[in-house]
């Protein structure tokens, strides 16, 4: 658990960030999200002291950040960055093994750790581990950048803006990444965003930023439902609010008998990714799986009336 308690950082007597009190519970993702110069990226910051506060406390795990040394701190919690900052003259493998080996981890432990993160983002380990960060695509870099960020098991993972940089059909795709391998690691996540969506989607909890102040801390549907300010609903938007509250709800509710053909979608994929799937791929209904076996159908028809109920 991370307990942010009236954190403040000054800069010439102007708050970036002011008194943000905070607690964001092991094995969830935060986002944080606010428009451009609203403290996200300070807040973020004093979590592993790359920024020291002016005043106020963080623990994590009931410890202060203050009892460790900066560099002890900061090994054990994952930073991931936009555009990644991987080293150019590093091969992928050297790259995700960056931490572990400054943990003194053996090579062995580090080869096995490299080539399960590598598998998990969906990157056979024979192929790209003795690549250059010039040889993969941009979207592989960002996955190298997020597994050498996971790649210690640290306790907490900060990211400001990882996709920030990347194609909105890629960035869809590495949110799912994200998603499922937290979910596997149980890692806890505090993202920084300035995309309200991408925090709706990511968040379990999402802490809205207004002017260095923390505005609204709650799940994504509570924002949805219940700005708790003008600032909120206007980030919300109103303009696709059924689109963004089937991004709330699951396959498994709406599943049926009969027939779908293509490529069957888990029953936790959201309403919304499922609707995208139908309208992309022109298919009337998708099969939907649980453990990798079909268990029924979804159709086109049963989300637009889900959507519409939602008005
Ligand atoms: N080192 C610094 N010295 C002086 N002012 C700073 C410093 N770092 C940040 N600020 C100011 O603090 C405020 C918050 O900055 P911060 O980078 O946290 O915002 P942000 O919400 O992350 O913005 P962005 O999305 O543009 O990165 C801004 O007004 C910024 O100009």
């Amino acid at each position: 658990m991370i307990e942010i308690d009236k954190i403040t950082k000054l800069y010439d007597e102007r708050a970036a960030v002011d008194a943000v009190s905070m607690t964001v519970e092991t094995g969830t993702i935060t986002a944080i999200v606010g428009t451009s110069g609203s403290g996200k990226s300070t807040l973020l910051r004093m979590i592993n002291r790359l920024v020291e506060p002016s005043s106020g406390s963080v623990r994590i795990n009931g410890e202060p950040t203050t009892d460790l040394a900066k560099h002890i701190l900061r090994r054990r919690i994952g930073y991931a960055i936009q555009g990644h900052g991987l080293f150019p003259h590093h091969t992928v493998a050297r790259n995700i093994g960056a931490v572990p080996r400054l943990l003194g981890w053996s090579k062995e432990k580090i080869r096995n750790r490299v080539d399960e993160l590598l598998n998990l983002f969906s990157m056979p380990p024979e192929e790209f581990r003795n690549r250059f960060p010039a040889e993969l695509s941009g979207g592989q870099q960002q996955r190298v950048g997020v597994a050498r960020a996971l790649a210690s098991r640290p306790d907490l993972l900060l990211m400001d803006e990882p996709f920030g940089a990347l194609d909105p059909i890629i960035r869809t795709r590495a949110q799912a990444d994200l998603k499922r391998i937290q979910r596997t690691l149980g890692s806890t996540i505090l993202l920084v965003t300035h995309d309200m969506e991408e925090a709706i989607h990511l968040g379990d909890r999402v802490a809205v930023m207004d002017a260095g102040r923390l505005v609204q801390y709650a799940t994504p549907a509570e924002i949805i439902a219940r700005p708790a300010t003008d600032f909120v609903a206007e980030m919300v938007g109103g303009v696709d609010r059924p689109l963004r509250l089937l991004s709330l709800f699951p396959l498994s509710e709406l599943v049926e008998e009969g027939p779908a053909s293509g490529e069957a979608l888990p029953e936790r994929t959201s309403l919304r990714d499922a609707l995208s799937a139908c309208l992309w791929s022109g298919r009337a209904a998708v099969p939907v799986s649980r453990d990798g076996q079909v268990i029924g159908r979804v159709t086109l028809d049963a989300i637009r009336a889900r959507a519409e109920s939602l008005q």
